[in-house]
């Protein structure tokens, strides 16, 4: 079975014959591939960065914890990039995974919080690795307002609306106290935001169209602690 044939969520099922993999663009991935794409992504930025031109389907499997069997399989859409002992083309690969994932180009960020979390978001490269850049920071505090933060001065949170359409931003990252995440969460709904990548505890409520992504490092340890003691 081909990365294609168990690629679709819409239809459940194969994907046309001569789109190279990729499929039409109606065609949603289904959550577990999505999901393992994205694992592979991450590693494979990582050692593109290191420097490595390429990577086997076993040293894959080391770094995502998917076995390699299932890494070969979702990847046979790739299969000229894959050569027998020598592995995958780190460049080629990343960016297969990412026009399938659709993330392929800039997706610009807005950032609230210029704390602690906020100040170390922005003056790291971990979104700007993935084509996601912080083109915005919004603070409460008058004392921040002006704040070279990151790649941006810190603005307040009125000018969130005409900024999410002047920077056609898609995401909001919230890295503020918890009791301030849901009124941030409404207003970036107000402004039109579909993606919230949430740092903080709250439990945001949201329209169906918005995702929200909660960032908690305890739980994803509590799922690692799961698979090492069963
Ligand atoms: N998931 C994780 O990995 C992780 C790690 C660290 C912190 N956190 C969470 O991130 C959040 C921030 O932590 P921190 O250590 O940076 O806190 P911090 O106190 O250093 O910074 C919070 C910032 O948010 C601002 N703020 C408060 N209310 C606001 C509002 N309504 N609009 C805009 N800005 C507002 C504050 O002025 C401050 O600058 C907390 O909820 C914390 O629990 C999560």
């Amino acid at each position: 079975m081909s990365f294609g044939d168990v690629a679709t969520k819409a239809d459940g099922g194969g994907l046309p014959p001569n789109d190279g993999g990729l499929g039409p663009l109606s065609d949603r991935l289904s959550l577990g591939v999505a999901a393992r794409l994205s694992r592979y992504l991450q590693v494979l930025t990582q050692a593109r960065k290191m420097g490595k031109e390429t990577i086997s389907s076993q040293e894959l499997s080391e770094y995502t914890h998917v076995n390699s069997t299932q890494i070969r399989r979702d990847l046979s859409g790739f299969g000229k990039f894959g050569k027998r002992g020598v592995g995958y083309n780190v460049d080629s690969l990343v960016s297969q995974i990412r026009k399938i994932l659709r993330t392929s180009g800039q997706h610009n960020i807005a950032l609230f919080g210029a704390g602690h979390l906020g100040r170390a978001i922005a003056g790291s490269d971990i979104f700007a690795d993935h084509g996601f850049r912080v083109v915005a920071v919004f603070d409460q505090d008058p004392a921040k307002i002006g704040d070279q933060v990151g790649p941006a001065k810190v603005l307040h949170v009125d000018d969130l609306k005409l900024v999410v359409d002047e920077e056609d931003i898609v995401v909001g990252v919230l890295a503020v106290p918890t009791a301030a995440a849901q009124e941030l969460a409404d207003k970036l709904v107000d402004a039109g935001v579909k993606i919230i990548f949430n740092y903080s505890e709250a439990l945001l409520q949201v329209p169906p169209e918005v995702t929200v992504h909660t960032s908690s490092p305890a739980v994803d340890l509590l799922y690692a602690l799961y698979f090492y003691l069963t």
